[in-house]
């Protein structure tokens, strides 16, 4: 079963393409990653599919509520605790228990601490659990692991693995090898947009005075 299609899509930032012709799909139980390089359009494309900006051209579908959506800016309300921040996401997503969540990003020790006094590693695994309390099956991740030590690499790796057990679907733009055998791989150095030419560009800007 698709959880994420997308079809022909064409994205852009600041008014220029960025990435055109992209189609893919994430199945049930899958993981894509997305590789290229710095710049080439990755955290454009996720924020398109998050909602966050809108697509230049194409299609993306994806069952209405299901995506959970974590990128550099972690969105924790720093003044909350650990658990407090958690119970905070799972009663948005009217989810039951955190517990699986602080475990699997092991942050049973640190679960009374001000999300505030956290180390970059320790926010990011707090950033990650939040994924586990929405319940939501597709996971849509921005460079999940930065900051991330290689324990708590292996950690979060565990916690995709468990996801797609469960029939979920991840998206991640990532440098590193997560050792998700499994995840299979789109290389977007194929859908780098081509500049716009200029004579195209006046020609369409002197049109559009005519
Ligand atoms: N706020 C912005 N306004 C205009 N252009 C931007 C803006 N942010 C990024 N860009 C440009 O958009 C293009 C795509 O950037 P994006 O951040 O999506 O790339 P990326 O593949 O995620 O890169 P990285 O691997 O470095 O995170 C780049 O050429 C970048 O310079």
């Amino acid at each position: 079963m698709s959880m994420l299609s997308v079809r022909n899509l064409a994205v852009s930032r600041g008014g220029l393409p960025v990435l055109e012709n992209l189609s893919f799909e994430v199945e049930a139980g899958q993981a894509l990653v997305l590789r290229g390089p710095n710049g080439i359009g990755k955290t454009t494309l996720l924020r398109t599919l998050a909602g966050l900006q809108p697509a230049l051209a194409g299609n993306v579908s994806i069952p209405s509520e299901s995506m959970a959506y974590a990128a550099h800016s972690d969105g924790l309300k720093s003044t909350l605790t650990v658990s407090e921040n958690l119970k905070f996401w799972a009663a948005i997503y009217a989810t039951d228990t955190i517990d699986p969540a602080l475990e699997s990003m092991n942050l049973r020790g640190l679960a009374n601490r001000a999300a505030m006094s956290l180390s970059a590693g320790q926010k990011r695994r707090l950033g990650l659990a939040r994924l586990l309390v929405t319940g939501r099956p597709v996971w849509v991740l921005d460079e999940p692991t930065v900051s991330l030590d290689t324990a708590s690499v292996a950690l979060f790796a565990q916690a995709v693995r468990g996801h797609l057990g469960q029939g979920g679907a991840a998206l991640l733009a990532t440098h590193i090898d997560l050792g998700l055998g499994e995840a299979r791989v789109l290389d977007l150095a194929p859908f780098k947009a081509r500049p716009p030419e200029e004579g195209g560009m006046l020609g369409a800007f002197d049109e559009a005075f005519l």
